[in-house]
C-alpha cells in the first residue's frame, strides 16, 4: 500500500450552499478545490466526503429546508447531486485535478464485499490522481438503511482506507461546552472521551442534519478504527492546509487505547442491525473477558430477521450492549436451537455443524469508550426462546 498520508476530508452543507439563496458558494468551493490540488501535489492522498445535494436542489422541488419532508429531500438530492458534482468538477479542473464520484449507501459500506470493493476502487483512484469525491445515495437509500448524516459516512470511509486524519469542516471553529450562540460557550480544544460532550451538542445549522452530535458519534467511530478526528471551520483560503500547519484553533479528538483489527473495526462501527442477541449477565461477563463465544443455551431473547454471517449485536439482562458477532445460524435457525435444547443441533435444523450461535473468535467486544446503539425493543415475532 501507498506511504503517502491519507486524509478524509468532510464538508458540511452550510459551507457548500448559501442558507437564502440556496445557490453554491463557489468562493469556499474554489478555495477548497485549489488547496487540495496543492496538498495533492505535496504527496497527500485526499478523499472528500462532500454533503450538499439536498441544499443545493431545494431550489428545483420547490422546497424550503423546514419544511422539506424526506421525499422532497431524496428528490432534491437526485436534483442537487450533478449540479454539485458539476461545480466539483469545472473548479478542481481549473486547479489541475481530476474528481470521481461515489455514491454509498449504509449497506454498501456494511455488506463486506462491497465495502472491499468501495475500498479498492478508491485505491484506484488514488493511483491516478483523482480526488474521490463522496456522498451517501440519498435519492435510493430507505430510512433504516441510511447512514443519515455525511458526519459518520466520512468515519467510515477513514476507516475503510485506514487513513491518517479525518477532518470534519462545518460552520464553527470546533466544539464547545454548549451551543456556540450562547456568549458564554467555551472553546474545546482537545477531546479525549467523546461520550462526555453529548450533552452539549443539540443545536444543527439551518442546512445541517447532524450538528455536533453526529460530529461526536463519528469522532468516536474514528477513533475505534485509530483515526484522529479534527473539527474545524470550513475557512475560504486554505481551509485544510491552515488545519495540517496548525495556523489555527480547531477541536482535536484523539485516539485512545488500542487499535483492533480490520475486521473488528468494521464489526465495532456498525450502524445497521440485522439482529440481536439478549444473553444473561454472568455469560455476558464471560464474553466480556473474551472466555467464551455464545452457545444456544445461553440465550434470553432474539430479534430480528437474520441470516447466516449477519453481525448480530449482543446486550446484556440490563440492556447494555456489551459485544457484536457473526452469526452461525439464521434467526429461525437459532429460535428452533434455543427452543430444543435437549434435541442434538443436527436433528434440530437438519444437518451437522458446530453447535456456537457466536463463535469466540468471531466476535468483538466493545470497549469502553465505544458509544453503543439503544438497547433493542420488544420484537412480538421473537420472544424468550424458552
Ligand atoms: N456544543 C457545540 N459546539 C459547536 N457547535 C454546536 C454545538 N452544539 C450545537 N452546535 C451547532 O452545530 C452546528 C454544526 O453542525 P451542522 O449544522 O450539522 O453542520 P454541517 O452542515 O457542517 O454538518 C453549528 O452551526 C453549531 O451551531
Ligand atoms: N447527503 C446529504 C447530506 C447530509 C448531511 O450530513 O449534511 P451535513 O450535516 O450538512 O453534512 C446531502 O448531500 O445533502
Amino acid at each position: 500500500m501507498s506511504k503517502r498520508k491519507k486524509i478524509v476530508v468532510k464538508i458540511g452543507s452550510s459551507l457548500l450552499a448559501n442558507s437564502d439563496k440556496l445557490t453554491l458558494r463557489y468562493a469556499f468551493m474554489n478555495g477548497l478545490m485549489s488547496d487540495l490540488a496543492q496538498l495533492q501535489r505535496e504527496g497527500y492522498d485526499i478523499i472528500l466526503t462532500s454533503s450538499g445535494s439536498v441544499a443545493l436542489g431545494l431550489n428545483m422541488v420547490g422546497k424550503r429546508p423546514e419544511d422539506a419532508g424526506i421525499l422532497d429531500k431524496q428528490a432534491a438530492a437526485a436534483c442537487g447531486q450533478p449540479l454539485l458534482m458539476n461545480a466539483y468538477r469545472q473548479v478542481a479542473s481549473e486547479h489541475g485535478m481530476g474528481v470521481a464520484q461515489m455514491l454509498v449507501t449504509v449497506g454498501d459500506m456494511e455488506e463486506r464485499r462491497r465495502f472491499l470493493n468501495i475500498k479498492n476502487t478508491m485505491l484506484r483512484l488514488f493511483e491516478n490522481d483523482i480526488l474521490p469525491i463522496i456522498n451517501e445515495n440519498d435519492s435510493v437509500a430507505t430510512h433504516d438503511l441510511r447512514v443519515g448524516d455525511n458526519d459518520r459516512l466520512s468515519a467510515k470511509v477513514a476507516q475503510m482506507v485506514q487513513a491518517d486524519l479525518l477532518v470534519i469542516l462545518t460552520s464553527v471553529e470546533g466544539l464547545y461546552d454548549r451551543d456556540p450562540s450562547d456568549p458564554d460557550a467555551k472553546f474545546i480544544s482537545e477531546i479525549e472521551d467523546v461520550s462526555e460532550h453529548l450533552e452539549s451538542t443539540t443545536g444543527i445549522s439551518a442546512l445541517g442534519s447532524g450538528g455536533m452530535l453526529t460530529k461526536m458519534q463519528a469522532a468516536n467511530m474514528a477513533q475505534n478504527a485509530g483515526v484522529e478526528t479534527i473539527i474545524a471551520e470550513g475557512i475560504i483560503e486554505r481551509p485544510l492546509s491552515s488545519v495540517l500547519k496548525n495556523e489555527r484553533r480547531y477541536t482535536r479528538c484523539l485516539v485512545t487505547g488500542e487499535t483492533a483489527s480490520p475486521l473488528k473495526v468494521w464489526l465495532s462501527n456498525r450502524l445497521q442491525v440485522a439482529g440481536t442477541l439478549v444473553i444473561p449477565n454472568a455469560v455476558a461477563a464471560a464474553v466480556a473477558e473474551g472466555r467464551c463465544g455464545i452457545s444456544r443455551s445461553d440465550i434470553f431473547s432474539i430479534q430480528g430477521d437474520f441470516t447466516k454471517g449477519d453481525v448480530l449485536h449482543v446486550y446484556d439482562e440490563g440492556g447494555t450492549e456489551i459485544a457484536r458477532g457473526l452469526t452461525n445460524f439464521s434467526s429461525e435457525e437459532t429460535m428452533l436451537m434455543a427452543r430444543n435444547l435437549d434435541t442434538p443441533v443436527e436433528n434440530v435444523i437438519g444437518y451437522k455443524t458446530r453447535s456456537d450461535v457466536i463463535a469466540v473468535e468471531n466476535i468483538l467486544v466493545l470497549r469502553e469508550n465505544h458509544l453503543p446503539l439503544d438497547a433493542p425493543e420488544h420484537d412480538p415475532k421473537f420472544v424468550t426462546p424458552v
